[in-house]
């Protein structure tokens, strides 16, 4: 089964990830952007480099899930595949950019990845308050730099992707504790 972890920036995914793949010791574990060789080239001029068209940095985000899709999901497809963002995130941060129509959106990210879609969405959901101190404790990279309120739009963002899209989505508080988070998640797999 492939399931994918989503949320805001410091929501939490990796520190989930991270325990889920002790739980789950055969899972493939991957991430968007970055879950290929030409994935974390890409990743490193998104989030590094200042990108002054939106359009451009649109496409480089499906050029990493179309790699991504090919040489990742589908060959493992038959397993069990946790991924660290997926094109549930491409769909949320390009509705809240607002440069592209919706149609366009669904229907380029739908092309780059021929319609392979995760089975499950857990979304870790974040309050204003917890997404500012966990802000607050660290360097921010050019998309955090956008603001807490673009976060929580893209917050969101993320429902209505899922229901762009018709995926299960199972929303977990993300200012609960580490462990009952994984055990939730667990349990819901
Ligand atoms: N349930 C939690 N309660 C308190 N702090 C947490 C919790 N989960 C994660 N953190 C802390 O929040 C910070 C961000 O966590 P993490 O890196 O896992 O988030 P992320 O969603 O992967 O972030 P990003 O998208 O920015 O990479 C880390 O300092 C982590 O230790
Ligand atoms: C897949 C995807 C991601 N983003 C943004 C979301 C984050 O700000 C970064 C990725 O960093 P993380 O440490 O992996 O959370 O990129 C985006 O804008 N569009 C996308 O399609």
């Amino acid at each position: 089964m492939y399931v994918t972890i989503e949320g805001i920036d410091t929501a939490g995914k990796s520190t989930q990830i991270q325990k889920l793949q002790e739980h789950f010791k055969d899972a493939i574990i991957t991430k968007e952007p970055g879950g290929t060789k030409l994935g974390s080239k890409i990743r490193e001029i998104v989030l590094g480099a200042q990108i002054n068209s939106k359009k451009a940095e649109f496409l480089l985000f499906l050029a990493d899930r179309a790699e991504h899709i090919q040489e990742v999901i589908k060959p493992n497809i038959s397993k069990m595949i946790i991924s660290d963002r997926s094109i549930v995130s491409g769909i949320a941060y390009a509705l809240v950019q607002g440069e592209i129509s919706e149609t366009a959106i669904v229907h380029l990210n739908r092309f780059a990845t021929d319609g392979t879609y995760p089975k499950k969405v857990f979304l870790l959901k974040l309050t204003k308050e917890e997404l500012e101190f966990r802000l607050s404790q660290k360097k921010l990279d050019g998309i955090e730099l956008r603001g807490v309120e673009y976060l929580l739009s893209i917050q969101d963002a993320i429902v209505k992707a899922t229901e762009l899209l018709e995926l299960e989505l199972v929303v977990v508080d993300a200012t609960k504790d580490i462990e009952t988070i994984t055990k939730e998640i667990i349990k819901s797999i």
